[in-house]
């Protein structure tokens, strides 16, 4: 028997690495291409909750299929709608409720991870079912905005978009500036640039009223004195809006939200992470102004708020400068959407205990100095005047909501989780 040389186990063996190795990339490749549909690329993004609406090329055929039909209005009358935010808590609702009512919605979100992204990717699988198309991207992508603007004539843009929480602000700073204002500004540009020029309907906050202690809030009064940079990007984002109405004609309206709550909302808030902890058994904080007084919120229950946009959406003119260029005054509103019945919240918290059948386990202490104020109150006269804003939600009614969909919500999660 004659041995084999080594040289040649030296080159059959690479050899069929090499052959496993190139029918292993063919094997994946195929696999890739009958999952996806397209060639997996840096530029392919998520675009959807759904796993396979995710998968789209930005920019390729089926995306830009989705987004047309998701901004195509089932009534002939209809807007067609960009809403930024919108896997957030206010943009799901006011995207639902716009969709539901024949108007075409696209919305845009990044998704980010201030507080749990899978209760935002739960609310975009809502929107997927209700016929909404969510892009996936950040309002600061010129690029991305461009191509939505080219591809659809939105009539509305509803800007929902935004870095919020007043106390977080302390931490994570440039946040702000970024989605706040950075963006904003991003997105004013594209506005500006296109023709027609949609009409712009955005959250401000009643947090811009800051130190303000005329009560109840009114439009008039002074929002010069911000408590919180959060609140300073807010009001910052009031003076941006005045300079692109003026300068380029672009119809502009601000909604100063008070405090919003209930049902798919933000896990960052009190009344959410009150719920959390008071069923966990852990102690909760409630904070009090100087000389014990209570601070107090004017809690507004999101069907109220959501009626608000539709109700600014509805009245906002047209914008009335065209490629860039202004060619006649143009609507810049700023209106309150708030309850008009401020709750201490102590009051909050024995609402929630109720509703739990839980009792809390509390610690009173003083209000910290990271941005909160005292009180908020809404005068919402004008908003009722000239939007048919009429909130009609009391707090007590409105956690009962809340109530039911955490429940609900999170024994369904915990369920999938035990499942897996
Ligand atoms: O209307 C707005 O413009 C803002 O509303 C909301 O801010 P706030 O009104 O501050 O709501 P939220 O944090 O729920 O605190 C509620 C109350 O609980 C008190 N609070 C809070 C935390 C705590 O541990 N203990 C406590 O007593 C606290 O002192 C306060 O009195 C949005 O988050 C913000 O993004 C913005 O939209």
């Amino acid at each position: 028997m004659v041995d084999k040389p080594m040289s040649n186990h030296r080159t059959r063996f690479p050899f069929s690495i090499n052959k496993l190795l190139f029918w292993s990339l063919i094997s994946l490749v195929v696999i890739v291409f009958f999952f996806v549909g397209s060639p997996p690329s840096t530029t392919a993004t998520t675009t959807s909750s759904s796993s396979h609406s995710r998968r789209l090329l930005r920019g390729g055929p089926q995306w830009q299929t989705s987004v047309i039909r998701s901004s195509t209005p089932s009534n002939p009358k209809g807007l067609r709608v960009l809403v930024t935010g919108a896997a957030g808590f206010v943009g799901s609702h006011v995207s639902v409720a716009l969709k539901r009512r024949g108007d075409g919605v696209v919305g845009i979100d990044n998704f980010n991870r201030y507080y749990d992204p899978s209760l935002k990717r739960s609310r975009a699988d809502l929107l997927t079912r209700e016929g909404v198309f969510i892009v996936e991207g950040d309002i600061n992508d010129s690029s991305l905005l461009k191509s939505l603007f080219k591809l659809v004539k939105f009539t509305h843009v509803m800007h929902l978009a935004a870095q919020a929480g007043v106390r977080y602000a302390m931490k994570n700073p440039s946040s702000y500036i970024h989605s706040n204002i950075a963006g904003f500004v991003n997105l004013l540009e594209a506005c500006k640039s296109v023709n027609p020029q949609p009409a712009i309907v955005w959250a401000s906050s009643s947090s811009v009223y800051g130190l303000n202690s005329k009560v109840p809030f009114s439009e008039k009064d002074r929002t010069d004195q911000p408590a919180s940079l959060y609140a300073a990007t807010k009001k910052a984002g009031e003076e941006i809006a005045h300079t692109y109405n003026h300068i380029y004609g672009l119809s502009i309206t601000g909604l100063r939200f008070f405090t919003v709550y209930g049902p798919w909302g933000r896990p960052d808030m009190a009344y959410f992470f009150f719920t959390k902890d008071i069923l966990k058994g852990k102690h909760i904080q409630i904070f009090e102004g100087a000389e014990h007084r209570s601070v107090a919120r004017d809690f507004t229950y999101i069907d109220d708020i959501v009626k608000g946009c539709l109700g600014a959406l509805d009245t906002a003119e047209k914008s009335t400068g065209s490629g860039g260029k202004k060619s006649g005054p143009a609507q810049l509103r700023v209106y309150n959407l708030g309850n008009t019945s401020p709750v201490p919240v102590g009051k909050l918290v024995s609402i929630l205990e109720k509703l739990l059948k839980v009792h809390a386990k509390k610690k009173v202490m003083a209000m910290p100095r990271n941005g909160d104020v005292p009180f908020t109150h809404a005068d919402i006269s004008l908003a009722k005047k000239e939007i048919g804003y009429k909130p009609t939600t009391d707090l007590e009614k409105g956690l009962k909501k809340f109530v039911t969909w955490y429940l609900d919500y999170y024994s369904t999660q915990s369920g999938k989780k035990d499942s897996k």
